[in-house]
């Protein structure tokens, strides 16, 4: 579990981080979403012990980073995979990190297969593809076998049978028990892993949930009816709980009952319905949305809209 309340992080008169409060739960995929210069990277560092809160504090399993003995048991940490001597072979590399953190040496053996580079163990990491690289972050985070993963933009630049492998390899550590907490600035590669979100702008948390409740907080659910009794369908619909747009004379857009309830109110009246269709909006949509007022550097439509 990770917790972060009130988390404040401020550089001379900029606050790059507000009154952050959220919490990661374990057995899970957590997106940290938000676009660039939302606070990703400070929060994460903090949670790492690189940073120092202003004030505020967040935590692992109710510790500082710092105050946790054998850090890299507790807590695996990818936050810049490109962060390896070019001339060392992968396992060098691994054996390095193993053997500064007293961590025994067949777990080197035993990431590097499990990241698929067994293969190339001894190949130069200087010579690694993005990916290969990737995965070879991904190996170091797992070496000291911890609960809880910290990944910064992990699938960034990876194509998609990359995106595909940390996917899969991600839900696995999640459903191994583990708290699995992963950055993004890009939502179309957070929708396939993450099940929780926690979306900030401008260092402020705007939205924190699973994936759908985080859509549903920005877009209730709206069923599209077609229908020539359409007036009088809008009248029987009326109700408290029950919001009606009527598009054109024929098209109503209704939030608050669903597709099934408005069919089953149409057949029992006799009215005909030429379409009768859910409409959700994607997590991309949400995300636009959700953030559209916090985006550091907008583009002319955005910041003209
Ligand atoms: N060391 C620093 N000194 C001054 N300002 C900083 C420092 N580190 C970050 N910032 C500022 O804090 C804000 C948040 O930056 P951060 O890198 O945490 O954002 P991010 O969400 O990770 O963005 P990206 O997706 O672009 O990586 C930005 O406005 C950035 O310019």
């Amino acid at each position: 579990m990770i917790t972060a309340e009130h988390l404040t992080k401020r550089y001379g008169g900029r606050t790059a981080v507000d009154d952050l409060s959220f919490t990661v739960r374990p057995g899970v995929v957590t997106g940290f979403l938000g676009p660039n210069g939302a606070g990703k990277s400070t929060t994460m560092r903090m949670l790492v012990g690189l940073d120092e809160p202003t004030s505020g504090r967040i935590t692992v399993g109710g510790r500082r980073y710092r105050d946790l003995r054998d850090p890299l048991r507790h807590v695996g940490i990818l936050l810049d995979a490109g962060a390896v001597h070019r001339g060392r072979s992968a396992r060098d590399h691994l054996l390095a990190i193993a053997h500064t953190h007293s961590l025994p040496v067949r777990r080197v053996d035993e990431v590097l297969d499990l990241v698929g580079l067994g293969a190339v163990a001894r190949r130069r990491a200087g010579g690694f593809s993005l990916g290969m690289g990737q995965r070879l972050g991904i190996a170091a985070a797992l070496l000291g076998d911890p609960q809880v993963l910290v990944l910064d933009e992990p699938v960034n630049g990876l194509d998609p049978d990359g995106v595909l492998w940390v996917r899969r390899t991600l839900a696995d550590l999640a459903a191994d028990g583990r708290t699995v907490f992963l950055s993004s600035h890009l939502m179309s590669e957070l929708s396939l892993i993450a099940d929780d979100l926690v979306v900030i702008g401008q260092g402020r948390l705007l939205a924190a949930g699973t994936a759908q409740d985080v859509i549903a907080s920005v877009a209730p659910t709206t069923v599209r009816v077609v229908s020539p009794d359409a007036a009088a369908l809008a009248t029987a619909l009326q109700g408290a709980d029950v919001s009606v747009t009527a598009l054109d004379r024929e098209t109503l857009d209704v939030q608050g009952r669903s597709a099934r309830e408005i069919g089953a109110l149409a057949a029992a009246r006799g009215m005909a319905l030429h379409e009768l269709a859910t409409r959700r909006i994607s997590l991309e949509e949400a995300f636009m949305q959700i953030t559209r007022d916090a985006v550091e550097y907008g583009t002319v439509t955005e910041v003209a809209r």
